[in-house]
């Protein structure tokens, strides 16, 4: 495989687009699967699945963006009309917008530092699966991640992470270039002694 095969090149080139710079239309519903099928064949020691999304449709954005202003006004209560049309635009402003829920299984004959690797595997995969569809997606934490009052409300387990949300949608503004990373930052040849 060299570096011109198409995949390859998806892959060199992914990367993440803002949700401003994301508009319609969104992936359709096999679309989607079929990226959720792509993130399931991640490496994942014992096939735990430890980790979930959950899917917000059209109908559920409104009270998502409620959920998210209510979140901005516990945490800055001066927060500014922008700052909460910022975040209610969160919730609203793509046309797919996921939650991925990390959830490993303490006591499992694989470690749970292997679970989250396994978690953030299938993340890397669902984003490279809509980049390669032709979707722009990014993932987003953000301190409404740990609020309680909001887990709850999305029905996530105490024993659950809310490790970030998911925006999809066409690319209507390109980003800049993905910058090249040194990868003698990562890579080294061992020498034994
Ligand atoms: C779980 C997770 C949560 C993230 N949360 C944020 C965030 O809240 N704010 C942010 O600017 N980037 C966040 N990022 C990083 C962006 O998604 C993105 O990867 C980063 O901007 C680098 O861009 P690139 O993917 O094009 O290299 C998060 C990434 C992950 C994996």
């Amino acid at each position: 495989m060299t570096s011109t095969h198409p995949l390859l090149a998806a892959m060199l080139s992914r990367r993440s687009v803002s949700p401003r710079r994301l508009g319609l239309p969104g992936p359709s519903a096999a679309q989607l699967n079929v990226m959720v099928d792509a993130a399931l064949r991640a490496p994942d020691h014992g096939r735990i699945l430890p980790w979930r999304l959950i899917d917000f449709g059209d109908a559920q954005r409104a009270a998502l963006a409620q959920l998210f202003e209510d979140e901005k006004r516990r945490r800055t209560p001066d927060a500014t009309a922008q700052d909460i049309e910022r975040a209610r635009a969160h919730a609203t402003q793509t046309p797919t917008m996921l939650a991925f829920i990390v959830r490993p299984t303490p006591g499992a004959a694989v470690p749970v530092h292997e679970q989250w690797l396994a978690a953030g595997a299938a993340l890397g995969q669902l984003v490279l699966a809509a980049h390669v569809s032709g979707f722009g997606a990014i993932v987003l934490s953000g301190q409404r991640c740990e609020d309680e009052p909001l887990r709850q409300a999305l029905g996530i387990a105490p024993d659950e992470t809310l490790a970030g949300f998911v925006s999809m949608g066409t690319v209507i503004a390109a980003p800049l270039a993905a910058p090249q990373i040194d990868r003698g930052r990562v890579l080294s040849d061992w020498t034994p002694d």
